[in-house]
């Protein structure tokens, strides 16, 4: 260098690799010109006095296609320690030099829904801007193009608008926040909820050659922090809670290498309504506040937001625009929620007993052990978790043959989620590990070592990726460019064996599933967030490393996890929300092939609310997305793609997707209901009255682990179906299921509603709606319905119990003859009960005694 042909990006490249600060060097190459010698004179004369003047070399900030143009990309600034401090400027420090960027060529947007798929483009009719993307990508991350809503949400970011991107779980939303920075040489601050999250994309970022480094209570490099604030890493990731107390440093890198975008990636945890409230994700509105051109006189525009989540619904995202103080033209970019190539069914299981494992999981089996015989079974994580499982409150040691369902309650308590988990059953942690939000976060800690996370260009841009990608690639644009019919055929063959994660709701389902997997030679590993880190780690490392077949996690094996080949997600037990089952459901089949997502549920049970502290109105939204959780699981005459499609408030445009349970069985026969419909909505009418909006009382009662106000003089739904079967002779046998899910049919239709202000799964008390009794005086008309799962369940064993006759029929069936067998079994050995001595201080015990006395 120092040749006449040299450029002033060379110059300015040269110096920087020097360890001359960004703004110095500009700055000096603009006094002096491209000649190396001259700028470095400049500066080193003290001209500019960058070293010994703090404030000296600041620049305005140029609008980011300022930056482009200018083809400035500065890079990792050299600080030593005791440099650190000179960042952190107080906030009334402001420069009023100015400098003009050059005239912008601000792309077009619109608010639109965008195919996720990705549209060829050979390079022709490119603007400069996607050029320069197009390079990067193809440079370090081995894609050939943008995903269309990338490249609308890179052109939201470019004309510095906001932006709100929902795109499905896998879709690639974390690219519209990584380019912008390897784009500009600007940081990008990226606010994610978890710190497995963050270190899975810090690793990931590295192999591609992207500096970035996460912060937060799980870091445990100190100094990280400080090269973060002095504009060493291109990414910051950080939860919520630390971004909160890092403005003003923030505020000074903004104003020193400049901030190209604040994400706020999985930000549903803004929304009290979504299904992963975080408190602290609320406070995100002082970004907008402190990140201002109002507020900073070196920025000409406000820091652009862009907010990214794959799971909300129409009042979730209303709720992030306002919590987040989100400009009012913030483009909002959705592409479908669709994913093609996810096979979705329900099950009815009980999901609680031996025999439940063994009639759900033989399959399972059969698949990971028909290849290999293992011989002996996979002891590495069993072994460890019987270690683990000690640490567990009333879990000493989970025996598989004797699966004690009755500290599931306590278990619950125990649930995984964080913002549930932040303030309560401290008793269970050990000593130095106090339940809290960064408690949690430091479950995940993967790595000791956060430089570890700063290597160039690694194996992922190897040849295998780059096959992996272009096969992802073209199936995932066959699939949803072509037929139906087509990707029936395509769909109908077997599944790949592939990985499978299994989701249950408690932590000591999680060691109990693992220990009846494992005692069948299958590779499981059980990942819950009390279980040991080094063992979490071990499970994360195996599982990606395709090393262990099955993982049975409660949902701390969470958002994020982007492995392209998972087979199946298995849900055993009721998700709390269709968001959350879509966005774990999600994690299945990234390289577009084929994947299961099956849902297990005991249907006969109305499914209940992990407890968590919420005010009344977060119950009552709690409940209602349960309640359509539940509703998912009964519907028999609907695609289940469609419906998740739907319920995020988006058209679904085929008529199915022809690879769900329904798509593939079509609905159960119809049936005309109509006495019985008759019989129930004359039942709900003497009851309440025809004017039924009657004034009410109520009382408090504890129901599940939530204070209710139950109805007082209402008769709730259980009490009229008793009065039915009392009163009439041909409903005597009939069940309470079946009648339930009627009741559900007709209130899903608005013939009836619920009675009280709450809130409930399942209607408890009915009422009658003026269409409700339309449709009781419409006499002659028929009352066709596609019994629910329920009613088909109730069915079913009606038929087979309710006369001797059908008893034998019942025989042929294989499931119903086990089951028979299993329960003769345990008749002829009925449980040793031990027998408690009555405690004679109470009523009860002297009770007790004397009737023992009397034996
Ligand atoms: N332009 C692209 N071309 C090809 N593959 C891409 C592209 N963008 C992203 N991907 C792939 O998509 C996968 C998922 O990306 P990413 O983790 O960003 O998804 P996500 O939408 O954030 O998912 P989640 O909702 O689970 O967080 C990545 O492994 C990556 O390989
Ligand atoms: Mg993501």
């Amino acid at each position: 260098m120092g040749g006449e042909n040299v450029t002033s990006d060379q110059v300015i490249a040269e110096m920087i690799d020097m360890g001359f600060e960004f703004s110095d060097v500009t700055e000096a190459v603009k006094a002096v010109g491209a000649s190396l010698d001259d700028a470095i004179e400049f500066i080193l004369n003290g001209n500019c006095g960058c070293s010994s003047k703090k404030s000296c070399g600041k620049m305005r900030q140029l609008s980011i296609m300022g930056c482009l143009q200018s083809g400035v990309k500065p890079k990792r600034s050299k600080i030593t320690s005791s440099e650190s401090d000179i960042f952190v400027l107080p906030k009334s420090k402001r420069l009023s030099r100015t400098v003009e960027g050059p005239k912008e060529c601000i792309p077009e947007t619109s608010n639109v829904v965008v195919p996720c798929y990705k549209e060829e483009d050979d390079g022709i009719g490119l603007s400069d801007w996607e050029m320069a993307v197009k390079k990067i990508l193809h440079e370090h991350f081995g894609y050939s193009s943008l995903k269309p809503f990338q490249k609308e949400a890179l052109a939201a970011w470019l004309a510095h608008k906001d932006s709100l991107v929902l795109a499905a779980t896998g879709s690639g939303k974390s690219l519209c926040f990584q380019i912008p920075a390897v784009l500009t040489g600007k940081v990008v601050v990226v606010i994610s909820p978890l710190i497995s999250l963050m270190h899975d994309q810090c690793l990931k970022l590295a192999k591609h050659g992207v500096s970035a480094c996460f912060l937060g209570s799980g870091q445990i490099d100190r100094s990280v922090e400080e090269k973060a604030m002095s504009g060493m890493y291109g990414i910051i990731y950080v939860c919520p809670e630390t971004v909160l107390r890092l403005i003003g440093p923030l505020q000074s890198l903004a104003e020193r290498r400049g901030i190209a975008l604040f994400a706020i990636d999985e930000v549903h945890c803004v929304s009290k309504w979504g299904h992963d409230f975080r408190p602290d994700y609320r406070q995100l509105s002082v970004l907008r506040e402190n990140f201002s051109a109002a507020n900073l006189k070196f920025l000409k525009f406000d820091i652009p937001l862009m907010a990214l989540t794959a799971t909300a619904t129409n009042c979730v995202r209303d709720d992030i625009l306002k919590s987040l103080c989100m400009s009012n033209d913030t483009k909002i970019i959705i592409t479908s929620f669709f994913r093609a190539n996810l096979r979705f069914s329900v099950k009815h299981s009980n999901t609680s007993s031996l025999s439940s494992y063994e009639k759900d999981f033989h399959e399972l089996i059969e698949i990971y052990t028909r290849k290999k015989n293992f011989g002996k079974r996979y002891d590495v994580m069993s072994k460890n978790l019987e270690h683990a499982s000690d640490s567990i409150r009333g879990t000493p040691n989970c025996d598989m043959f004797e699966p004690d369902t009755t500290d599931e309650v306590d278990d619950f308590s125990e649930n995984d989620n964080e913002a549930g988990l932040s303030n309560e059953c401290s008793s269970v942690c050990s000593k130095d590990n106090k339940l809290s939000v960064e408690y949690l976060e430091d479950e995940c800690d993967v790595f000791h070592d956060t430089d570890d996370l700063d290597v160039p260009y690694g194996e992922f841009c190897g040849q295998s990726l780059a096959k992996d990608l272009n096969e992802f690639e073209s199936l995932n644009e066959h699939h949803l460019q072509s037929r139906p019919e087509e990707r029936l055929k395509l769909h109908l063959g077997l599944l790949e064996e592939g990985p499978t994660i299994i989701y249950v709701p408690t932590r000591k389902e999680t060691l109990c599933l693992t220990k009846f997997l494992s005692k069948f030679g299958v590779r499981a590993a059980a990942y819950n967030a009390k279980l040991p880190k080094a063992h979490l780690r071990q499970v994360h490392k195996e599982f990606h490393d395709n090393v262990l077949q099955v993982v049975v996690a409660t949902i701390a094996f969470g958002m994020g996890i982007d492995k392209l080949n998972v087979r199946r997600i298995i849900h055993y037990g009721w998700p709390q929300s269709l968001e959350a089952y879509y966005q774990e459901a999600g994690r299945a089949g990234r390289d577009g092939k084929l994947a299961d997502c099956v849902l297990y549920a005991n249907l006969t049970r109305i499914p209940t609310l992990l407890p968590s502290q919420r005010s009344e109105e977060q119950t009552k939204q709690a409940y209602k997305m349960l309640s359509d959780c539940f509703r998912y699981g009964m519907r028999t005459s609907y695609c289940r793609a469609k419906m998740l499609v739907e319920y995020f408030g988006q058209e679904f445009v085929q008529e199915k997707c022809f690879l769900c349970d329904y798509c593939i069985k079509g609905p159960p026969e119809v049936q005309n209901l109509k006495k019985e419909v008759t019989i129930l909505m004359q039942a709900i009418i003497s009851h309440n009255g025809l004017n039924s909006f009657t004034d009410v009382s109520y009382d408090d009662t504890i129901e599940s682990g939530v204070s209710h106000r139950r109805s007082v003089g209402k008769p709730n739904l259980k009490t009229l179906i008793s009065r039915i079967r009392e009163q009439n002779q041909e409903f005597i046998s009939s069940d309470l299921l079946w009648w339930r899910g009627l009741a559900r049919v007709l209130e899903d239709k608005g013939f009836i509603m619920e009675g009280s202000d709450k809130t409930y799964v399942q209607i408890k008390f009915p009422e009658l709606t003026k269409s409700g009794l339309e449709l009781l005086t419409s006499e002659d008309e028929p009352f066709y319905v596609h019994p629910e799962a329920d009613m088909l369940l109730s069915m079913r064993n009606c038929k087979s119990y309710s006369s001797f006759a059908e008893w034998g029929k019942g025989w042929a069936d294989p499931e119903i003859r086990r089951q028979r067998l299993e329960r003769k079994r345990s008749w002829r050995k009925p449980k040793k009960r031990k027998m408690l001595k009555p405690d004679m201080k109470t009523v009860r015990g002297r009770l007790a005694a004397k009737i023992l006395k009397r034996r």
